[in-house]
């Protein structure tokens, strides 16, 4: 595909050329480093998983970072000219045989760092988009829960939209801290940021798998035997406990799994001037403390 002149007049896209980088997303990698220290992981042989990896920028970077004692697991649907100290794999991060795939490569032992570039073909129906980016956002959790360890850190690529609360609220139970960031490289003009997700802390008795979703997987485990949850059409989920109460809530990531939820009228906006990293603090709103009161009662602590 043929670069636009507005990317040629791009000072990253020339810095990116200049510097042997593959893409100008090298430095949205580069400057989330510079802020969050992400790439000074405390190992002599760091393990990193960079899921949507093509065509090859971050795990560039990483391997340019790293130690050369590092093991560097890059997949992507594309397939990737490979890089030194990287292992390349082809694979869709929405298949169940790519967890065992990076599994295996990461030779028993848990990665420190998951990292997700992952971006849909843009159609331009912002909720569409919206929804489809989600969807690769919950396969590279739902990855990421399984490879990382304790401690370990996330980052993925999101788009700022209507379910960023609920977003923060489901982030927030497995990770200790959650910021959204949008780096100074990443255009203004685009909805684009990234969660980085720090310290990955799963509530006790939380078993990863890629049988169960995330969310209703850790909703049946806290709440006991006879407690029933239910996924209504628009992301609502309907909890009864085992005490025949019965709570409504939307669940984070649920509003992603239903088209229903689909409205091509809405549209999103980015507030003005969202040119450099802005962290934003996780809301505080209902979803939120609902996650926080989710977490403690899973005995995962919380603040
Ligand atoms: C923005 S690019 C990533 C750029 C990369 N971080 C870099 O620095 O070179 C997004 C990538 O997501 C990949 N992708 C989209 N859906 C995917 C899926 N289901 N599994 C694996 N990769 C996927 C695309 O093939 C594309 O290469």
């Amino acid at each position: 595909m043929g670069k636009s002149s507005k990317d040629k007049r791009d000072s990253y896209y020339r810095l990116a050329k200049e510097s042997g980088y593959r893409a100008r997303s090298a430095y949205k990698l580069l400057q989330l480093h510079d802020v969050f220290g992400l790439l000074s992981i405390p190992s002599a042989a760091p393990r990193v998983v960079d899921l949507c990896a093509a065509p090859g920028s971050w795990s560039q970077v990483l391997s340019r970072t790293l130690p050369n004692t590092s093991r560097i697991i890059s997949l992507d649907l594309q397939p990737m000219t490979p890089i030194q100290g990287v292992v390349t794999l082809q694979a869709d991060i929405t298949h169940p045989s790519t967890l065992p795939l990076v599994l295996n490569h990461l030779g028993g032992e848990k990665a420190h760092l998951v990292i997700s570039d992952g971006a849909p073909d843009v159609t331009g129906l912002h909720d569409l988009d919206e929804y489809v980016q989600a969807s690769l956002l919950l396969a590279a959790l739902n990855l990421a829960v399984c490879v990382l360890q304790p401690g370990g850190n996330f980052v993925a690529k999101i788009f700022r939209g209507r379910d960023v609360d609920v977003l923060f609220a489901q982030l927030r139970t497995l990770f200790t801290r959650v910021t959204c960031a949008k780096p100074r490289s990443s255009r203004g003009s685009s909805i684009e940021a990234f969660v980085v997700c720090e310290g990955y802390a799963p509530p006790k008795g939380f078993e990863p798998s890629l049988e169960r979703p995330l969310a209703l997987g850790m909703l049946d485990d806290g709440l006991g035997e006879g407690a029933t949850v239910e996924l209504e059409d628009d992301g609502e989920v309907v909890e009864q406990t085992e005490k025949g109460e019965v709570v409504r809530y939307i669940v984070p990531f649920v509003a992603c799994g239903d088209l229903s939820a689909y409205d091509s009228d809405a549209t999103y906006h980015l507030p003005e001037g969202r040119e450099s990293i802005d962290p934003v603090q996780p809301p505080t709103a209902p979803p939120y403390k609902r996650a926080v009161e989710l977490r403690k009662a899973l005995g995962g602590g919380g603040k």
